[in-house]
C-alpha cells in the first residue's frame, strides 16, 4: 500500500464530476499522492487550475506528457468524446499501463482496438455518491488484463466506494440499475419533498425527515439482512397509512415505473455502445 501511495501515478482524460470524485477519494483516503496525479481536459484551463489548486496537483499534472508517464490512465470523458480521445491518445497508450474506463456504454473491445499495444483495459461503472465515499461499482476486465491489474483497479476504486467484479455483457445493466440510480433516488426525494409541503409541512422540515428517513432505511437493509419486501411488511400495519400509501402507489404502477426506467436506462447504455465504428456518433 506504502508503494502504491508513494509510486503509482495516476492520470485522468476528463476533469467532469466523476473524475474529482475519484481524486477526492484517492487523495483523502491516502491512496494516492497528490503530485503522482495528472489530470487533462479538452479546453477548460479554469477547471484544471481549480483542481490543481484544491488537491495540491504538481503544477506540471496537465501537461499530456505527465498523462502518458502514468501507471494508471483514467478515461473519465463523456461517450460521445470517446472516439476522438481514443483516437488521439490510443496509439500512445503503453503496454505496461493500466486503462480505467467510466465511459456509459464503450467496451473493453472499443477500446483495445483503439490502442495498437496490448494495453489491459479494465471498465468500471462508478456513480456519483463517489464524491461522499459511496459509490457502488461494477468493473469488468479486457482481454489483457492481469490479477495485479485488478488489484490496482480495486485499490483505486475502493477510494471512492464498495467494488463488485462482473462480466462485461452485465455493465449496461449494472449501468441503468447502479449508474443512473441515485438519479431515481433524488426523483423520489424530489417528488416526496413536494409531497411533504403538499400535507403541511416546511419544505425544510420535510427534506431533513426524508434525508434522514432514506439513511435510516439504506442502514437497515445494510445492517440487518433483512430482504427488502421484510422491512417493508414491518412498517405496514393492516389497514393503516403505510398500507394506504402503498396501495396507491401500486395503482399508479410504481413496480412497473421503476422497472420500465431501469430497462431503458439499461437500453440505452447498450445503444451508446454501438456501432463499434463510430464512436464519436453518441450523445
Ligand atoms: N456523472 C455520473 O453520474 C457518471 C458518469 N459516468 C461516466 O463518466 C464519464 C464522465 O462523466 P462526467 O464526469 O459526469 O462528465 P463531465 O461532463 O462532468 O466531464 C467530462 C470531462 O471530459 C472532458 N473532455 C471532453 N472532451 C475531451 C477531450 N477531447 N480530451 C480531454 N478531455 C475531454 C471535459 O473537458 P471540458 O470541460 O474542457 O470540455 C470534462 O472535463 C461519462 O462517460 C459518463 O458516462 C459513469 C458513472 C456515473
Ligand atoms: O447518465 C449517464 O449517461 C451517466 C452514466 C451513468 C450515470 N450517468
Amino acid at each position: 500500500m506504502t508503494d502504491i501511495y508513494e509510486n503509482l501515478r495516476v492520470g485522468f482524460i476528463g476533469a467532469g464530476s466523476i473524475a474529482e470524485a475519484m481524486i477526492t477519494g484517492l487523495t483523502r483516503g491516502k491512496v494516492i499522492q497528490p503530485r503522482n496525479i495528472a489530470v487533462v481536459n479538452r479546453s477548460n484551463h479554469v477547471r484544471l487550475q481549480e483542481l490543481e489548486d484544491r488537491y495540491q496537483l504538481s503544477r506540471h499534472s496537465h501537461d499530456e506528457q505527465a498523462i502518458l508517464e502514468s501507471d494508471v490512465i483514467v478515461l473519465a470523458i463523456k461517450p460521445k468524446f470517446a472516439g476522438q480521445v481514443l483516437q488521439d491518445w490510443g496509439p500512445k497508450f503503453r503496454k505496461n499501463q493500466l486503462i480505467l474506463s467510466v465511459i456509459a456504454g464503450v467496451s473493453t473491445d472499443q477500446i483495445e482496438a483503439a490502442c495498437p499495444q496490448k494495453v489491459a483495459v479494465v471498465r468500471t461503472m462508478p456513480n456519483t455518491s463517489a464524491a461522499v465515499g459511496r459509490s457502488a461499482t461494477a468493473i469488468c476486465s479486457g482481454r489483457h488484463v492481469k490479477e495485479h491489474d485488478i488489484s490496482t483497479a480495486k485499490t483505486i476504486l475502493e477510494a471512492i466506494g464498495i467494488v463488485i467484479e462482473v462480466q462485461e455483457p452485465q455493465m449496461d445493466a449494472v449501468t441503468g440499475l447502479a449508474g443512473s440510480g441515485p438519479a431515481y433516488f433524488y426523483y423520489m426525494v424530489e417528488a416526496m419533498q413536494k409531497a411533504g409541503v403538499y400535507v403541511g409541512l416546511e419544505a425544510d422540515i420535510a427534506r431533513q425527515l426524508l434525508i434522514q428517513t432514506c439513511i435510516g432505511a439504506a442502514e437497515m437493509l445494510l445492517h440487518t439482512g433483512k430482504e427488502p419486501s421484510r422491512l417493508r411488511e414491518e412498517v405496514t400495519s393492516e389497514g393503516g397509512t403505510t398500507f394506504a400509501g402503498l396501495t396507491t402507489l401500486k395503482k399508479f404502477h410504481f413496480e412497473e415505473a421503476i422497472c420500465e426506467a431501469i430497462f431503458k436506462a439499461t437500453e440505452r447504455s447498450q445503444e451508446l455502445g454501438k456501432p463499434a465504428s463510430d464512436l464519436s456518433s453518441r450523445c
